[in-house]
Formats: structure tokens, sequence, C-alpha cells
């Protein structure tokens, strides 16, 4: 990521599993970005996020960075499930990593770590993070901030996305978790076939928290390779062969705007992976 461009830039992402019900995660980077520069200055306490300034604390406090002012330019909706939290703290912290030569950090576990603290995450969405960093499909056990594999796609797949952000519906992890035993096995069935898990995922998660299902159908029925929820939502999307979306982007379109994006290559060669 970042490396090749004067400005760092990370991902948003589509769900493969939620990471809520298991703690297993997995997460397919979008070319959605999110690109952050920073400079010396004084900070605006005020008009920081609680997750901004928690990272900026953790520097200040660790490394003694001088005060920081930060621009953020983001194409994701917040409180989407499109992963706009993961990819800023991850290109913040990478950002600052960048330009202070801090070595030994590594982006995404770090969002994780820090994404908890700020209070934005539940699990601390280490697969969004790494998708949102490296690009490609993560794999992630969040309860032990642990990457289990990080896995190139094929380039012919389109996603659309019927983004919307500002979640309302509050997100009720107790219903979620009586479901791990299902998205653990979801979790297996994605390591060897990501699309079917997709699937299972995004319409389990549309059931458990409330969403409509009238959306996923319909795309389905269209011809759809996955559809669901993102995240918690409230964004829906659909997976489809490039060059076929017509039928699934004009049945979509009665529920909103609809944009077409394409999955983005694996880039990274700096993240230790354990399995
Ligand atoms: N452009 C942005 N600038 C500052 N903070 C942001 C931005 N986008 C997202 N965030 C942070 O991420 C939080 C949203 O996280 P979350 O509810 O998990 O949504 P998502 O599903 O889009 O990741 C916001 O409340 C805010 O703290
Ligand atoms: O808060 C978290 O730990 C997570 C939030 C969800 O994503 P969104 O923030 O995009 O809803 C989920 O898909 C991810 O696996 C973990």
């Amino acid at each position: 990521m970042g490396e090749v461009c004067e400005i760092m830039q990370a991902y948003g992402g589509v769900s493969i599993v939620n990471a809520l019900p298991s703690w297993y995660g997995s997460s397919m980077a979008i070319n959605l970005k999110v690109k952050v520069e920073i400079r010396e200055g004084k900070r605006v306490y005020s008009q920081e996020s609680e997750l901004i300034k928690t990272i900026l604390n953790y520097f200040k406090e660790k490394y003694s960075i001088p005060d920081i002012e930060v621009d953020i330019e983001s194409e994701l909706p917040q409180k989407s499930g499109l992963k706009s939290s993961s990819a800023v703290s991850v290109a913040l912290i990478a950002e600052i990593a960048k330009q202070y030569d801090l070595r030994n950090i590594n982006p995404p576990i770090l969002s994780a770590i820090l994404s908890l603290k700020a209070g934005v995450s539940y699990t601390g969405a280490l697969d969004d993070a790494v998708a949102s960093y490296c690009g490609g499909i993560a794999f992630t056990y969040n309860k032990m901030f642990r990457i289990v594999k990080l896995e190139n796609l094929e380039d012919n797949l389109s996603i659309l996305i019927l983004a919307k952000g500002g979640r309302q519906k509050p997100v009720n992890l107790n219903e979620l978790r009586k479901y791990s035993h299902v998205f653990e096995e979801i979790f297996k069935i994605a390591l060897k076939d990501y699309l079917t898990a997709m699937k299972m995922n995004g319409i389990l998660i549309a059931n458990i928290l409330g969403y409509s299902l009238e959306p996923i159908e319909i795309a389905l029925k269209k011809g759809a390779l996955a559809a669901g929820i993102s995240g918690n939502g409230p964004s829906y999307f659909a997976v489809s062969k490039n060059g076929e979306e017509g039928p699934i982007y004009e049945s979509l379109k009665k529920f909103g705007d609809v944009i077409i994006v394409r999955p983005v290559s694996l880039d990274c060669k700096d993240l230790s992976i354990k399995d």
C-alpha cells in the first residue's frame, strides 16, 4: 500500500465473514479509498474523532512525537459496514510510522488494538484492517490478534454496493454470539470458497440484525454470485462477474444509489502470517 505514492492510502472493504459472532473474520478489499496526510501543528481536539484522538495520544505517549494535524479524504461513508474506521486508522498509523521512521510497527495489529481502546470496534476488526492495508482477502482470528491467511483474488469480479452510512440500528452482539458455531463453520468454508461463505454470512447477518432480505434475494435471483449485508450494515453488496452487472444493477437501483467497484489485489510484503 501507500509506499509507492506520496499520500498514504488504505481501502474500504466488504465482509466475507463478520467477526462479531465467533471472533473469526474475513474481509475483501475494494477500491474505495481513504487518504491521510499529516503535518506538525496544533491539535484541534474538538475536531478529532475518538479514533483519531486515541491514535495520536498513543504515538505521543509512546514515541514522544510532536502534535500533528490530520487531513482525511475518505470515499467511504462512516458507520456503513464498508470498513471506514479500519481504513482511517490503518492509514493514519502507517503514515505516522513512515514520517517518524518508527520501525517494528504492524499497522493492522496496532489498528485493532487502538480501535478497541477508542471504542469504535467490537473485536478490533483485524480482518478489516488487514484487507484495508494489504488489499486482497484477509482471514483473521481477532481474539488473539492473529492473521490466519492472506489471499489474492480473481480479478474478474465486480462488487455492486448499496452504500449507506450512519448506522442507526443497534448491533445486537448477544444475539450474534448465539450463532458463534455457525459462523466458525462459515469461516472454515471461506478459507476454501469465499463466495459461498460471503453469501451465507451476508444473508444470516441480515436476518439476525433485522435488515430486509429483499435486496439480497433479488440480487441473487438476477445472478449475483454472492450478496448480503456488509459488516454490521446498513450497506448491502452483491458480487458479479465483470460485464454481468447489468441485471443486478437494475434490480438494486430501486433500493437507492448503487455504485460498482472492483476488488483490490493483494499488495503486502511486510506482515508476518502465522498459522
Ligand atoms: N473520515 C473519517 N474521519 C474521522 N473518523 C472516521 C472517518 N471515517 C470513519 N471514522 C471513524 O470510524 C467510526 C465508524 O466506524 P464503524 O461504525 O465501525 O463504521 P464502518 O463500518 O464504516 O467501519 C466513526 O465513528 C469514526 O470514529
Ligand atoms: O467491530 C468489529 O470488530 C467488526 C465490525 C464489523 O465490520 P463494520 O465495522 O464494517 O461493521 C465486522 O464485519 C468485522 O468483522 C468486525
